[in-house]
Formats: C-alpha cells, structure tokens, sequence
C-alpha cells in the first residue's frame, strides 16, 4: 500500500547550522525556512535526486517534538514519511490492523500541502511514521 519514501525528517537543536551543514559541507540544495503553526514546527527542505531530508526544530509552546529534542539534545532522526494514494483509506486501512493513529486521526495538510497523518511509532518498529497523499 505505501509507495515512495516522501522524507526523512531529522529534529536539529540549530536550524542555521543544519541548513549550513547541509548546504556547505555536504553540498545538497536547501529551502529557506518555513513556519508551520498548526504543526508546531519550523521547516527546512533538503532536496536530494531521490528524495528529500526535512529538518525540523519546534516552534511555538505545545510543539510535538519539544519532548523528542529534550531527549536527544544534539537531534536525531524523528520521522520517515511515505506516500500513500488515498489517505481515508490509508487510514481506515491502518486503524482496521491496531495500528494507531496519532491525533484525531483526521489528515492535516502538511509541509507539501497535502494531506499527512502521523501512526504511533511504538506500532512500527519504534520508527514514528507518517503518511503523505501523493
Ligand atoms: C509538517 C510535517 C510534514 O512533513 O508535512 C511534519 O512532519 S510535522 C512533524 C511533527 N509532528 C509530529 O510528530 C506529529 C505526530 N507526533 C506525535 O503525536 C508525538 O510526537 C508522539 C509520536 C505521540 C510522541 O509524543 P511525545 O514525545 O509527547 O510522547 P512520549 O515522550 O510520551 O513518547 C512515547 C514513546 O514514544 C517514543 N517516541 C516519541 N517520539 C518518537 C519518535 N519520533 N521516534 C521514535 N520513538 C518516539 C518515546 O521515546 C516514548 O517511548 P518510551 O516510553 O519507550 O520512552
Ligand atoms: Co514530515
């Protein structure tokens, strides 16, 4: 059911110095950074031939990765994102075999505006994951 791997996402303690890491040492192109409210996180894209790198660092009071970043102070890989064709099915599908999905469970737009939801990583080999509609 899952086609293309959309994104790695890694939490980054410095979202400067991971765009310059990313750009200047490793010589890959690099967005501007990008505020995502609703999300609760500041975005960079990395984009590479074959997919992307999506660094993340909170933003705002209640961000869904403040606990990840406190964990792992100097950041870690938080996410890995596949596409999906229908995301009500996806979900209808993932809910049908125990998985959980996180939240209301209602897909959100998200930093491609398409719609995302997030499955509990402690059902998938402690990997959290989230699905994107291609
Ligand atoms: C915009 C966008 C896009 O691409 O379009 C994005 O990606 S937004 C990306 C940011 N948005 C999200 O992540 C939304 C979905 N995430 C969430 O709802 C949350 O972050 C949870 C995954 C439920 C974790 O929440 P929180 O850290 O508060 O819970 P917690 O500390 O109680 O964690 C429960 C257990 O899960 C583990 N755990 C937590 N986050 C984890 C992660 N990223 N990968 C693997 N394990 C993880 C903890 O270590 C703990 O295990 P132990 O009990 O064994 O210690
Ligand atoms: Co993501």
């Amino acid at each position: 059911m899952i086609g293309k791997l959309n994104h790695v996402a890694i939490v980054v303690p410095d979202l400067p110095a991971a765009t310059a890491l990313y750009r200047d040492t490793l010589g890959a192109a690099v967005s501007q950074p990008v505020d995502l409210p609703p999300h609760g996180v500041t975005v960079v894209f990395v984009t590479l031939p074959n997919t992307k790198i999506e660094l993340l660092h909170p933003f705002g009071e209640k961000s869904p990765i403040a606990g990840f970043l406190e964990k792992n102070p100097s950041g870690g890989i938080h996410h890995i994102c596949y596409e999906v064709e229908d995301i009500l099915a996806a979900r209808d599908r993932m809910k049908e075999q125990g998985a959980r999905v996180l939240g209301d469970g209602e897909p959100k737009i998200g930093a491609h505006d398409k719609p995302v939801l997030f499955l509990h990583p402690k059902d998938f080999c402690g990997t959290l994951v989230e699905l994107e509609q291609a």
